[in-house]
This record gives C-alpha cells, structure tokens and sequence, in this order.
C-alpha cells in the first residue's frame, strides 16, 4: 500500500516546506483543495519543481468541465487531479480523457457520495485510476463518526481504492486490511508537532 500526504496548509513555502520533511516517507503528495484555491497553479508548478521524483496530486474535486480542469492541473505539472463521483459522467469522462492524452491519471472522489460502492464501479468504468473513498473534513467533524462504513464500502466495491478520512496510526492497519491500494493522511501529519516522525510512524506501520 502507498502512502499519500494531503497538505491542506494554505501557503505555498510551507507546503513546500513540509513535503520536504516528509517526502522521504511518502509515494504520493497532496495538494489539498484549500491550498490550490489558495495558491492558484503556481503551487502545483511549485510543488512538481521541488519534487520532480514524486507524483504530485491536484486535489481539485473538479464538478464540471473535466477536460478543462484537468488539462490546466496537467499542464501545470500534477500527475494525478480528482474530479467529484457526484459529477455527470461526462466530466469524468472528460477529465480522463485528458489523462490519457497527457499520459496522467484521474481520481474520483467519493465525498458526498451515498452508494459509494456502486459510484466506485461506475467511476472506475468510466477509466479513473483508482477511487477515492473519502469522508471530508466537516464529516469526520460529526458525532460518533468512523472510518469502519468507509473501509467496508471499498472492500464490497471491487476496484481499485484509496482512503481519505482523518488516517493515523490507530487506523492505518484497517485501511491496509481492507485493501486499499493507497491509504491518504493529512492532519495526522501537517497537525504534527513533528511531521516528519509522523509521516515515518505512518509508513512504518504499512505492513
Ligand atoms: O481532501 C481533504 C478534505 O476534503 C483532505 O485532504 C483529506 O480528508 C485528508 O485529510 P485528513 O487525513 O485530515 O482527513
């Protein structure tokens, strides 16, 4: 299972900073989406100059013109950009399309998603490279909320599968069992005190 850090820090110093403690322990490196609105493209042309050997991640929960979208990340020098399962089909479509003539990929995000099993199946369909099972900031924020639905719902769904959902080491080994390919963290990281030991406890807990 690969390791992906989600920086949802807002400035591009510090986000270039803190991949830089962490890149070590890491196969993927987020920009989250606060960050990219932020920042605008010259994060991401920022992030892929500092980091040329590691796949650089747009999250841009795209929710229209998917080949538009995607081409301005590609061409900015991300490899990999999402676009939202609540999208058409079309704009998924579109946004792989893209990828493919750019030699790139394309995630589906499933926040927001009920049925994500069934998205997961038809996202993947539709030629994302993987699937993003996802519980956002605001969900995890809700009462009684856990990973355990999330983890189950990839399991059940049969493709290719990432997890995104407030990720740590007590949750690590869950999201590894339930098999997935690429298990995301973000604040269990950039809230650190200390990101880089963080990001090394992540990795060194992936069996
Ligand atoms: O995309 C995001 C929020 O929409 C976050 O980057 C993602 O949820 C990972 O961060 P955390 O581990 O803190 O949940």
């Amino acid at each position: 299972m690969k390791l992906q850090v989600a920086i949802d820090l807002l400035d591009t110093e510090a986000a270039v900073q803190l991949a830089g403690k962490v890149a070590p322990y890491v196969d993927i490196i987020e920009l989250g989406t606060p960050l990219i609105k932020s920042e605008g493209l010259a994060v991401i042309r920022a992030m892929k100059a500092a980091h040329p050997d590691k796949t650089v991640f747009a999250d841009l929960k795209t929710a229209d013109t998917g080949a538009l979208e995607a081409q301005i990340a590609f061409d900015a020098g991300a490899d990999i950009v999402t676009v939202l399962g609540t999208a058409d089909d079309s704009t998924i479509s579109g946004a792989v399309d893209a990828a493919k003539a750019a030699g790139k990929a394309v995630v589906v995000d499933l926040i927001g998603v009920r049925d994500k099993a069934t998205r997961a199946r038809e996202a993947h369909a539709l030629g994302a490279r993987f699937i993003e099972f996802h519980a956002g900031l605001d969900e995890q924020a809700q009462p009684g909320f856990s990973l355990d639905t999330l983890l189950e719902a990839g399991a059940r769904s049969g493709v290719p599968f990432s997890v995104a959902g407030g990720v740590n080491t007590a949750s690590i080994g869950a999201v590894q069992a339930a098999g997935a390919e690429v298990a995301v963290a973000g604040s269990s990281i950039y809230g650190a005190d200390d990101p880089a030991a963080a990001a090394q406890a992540l990795r060194s807990a992936i069996r």
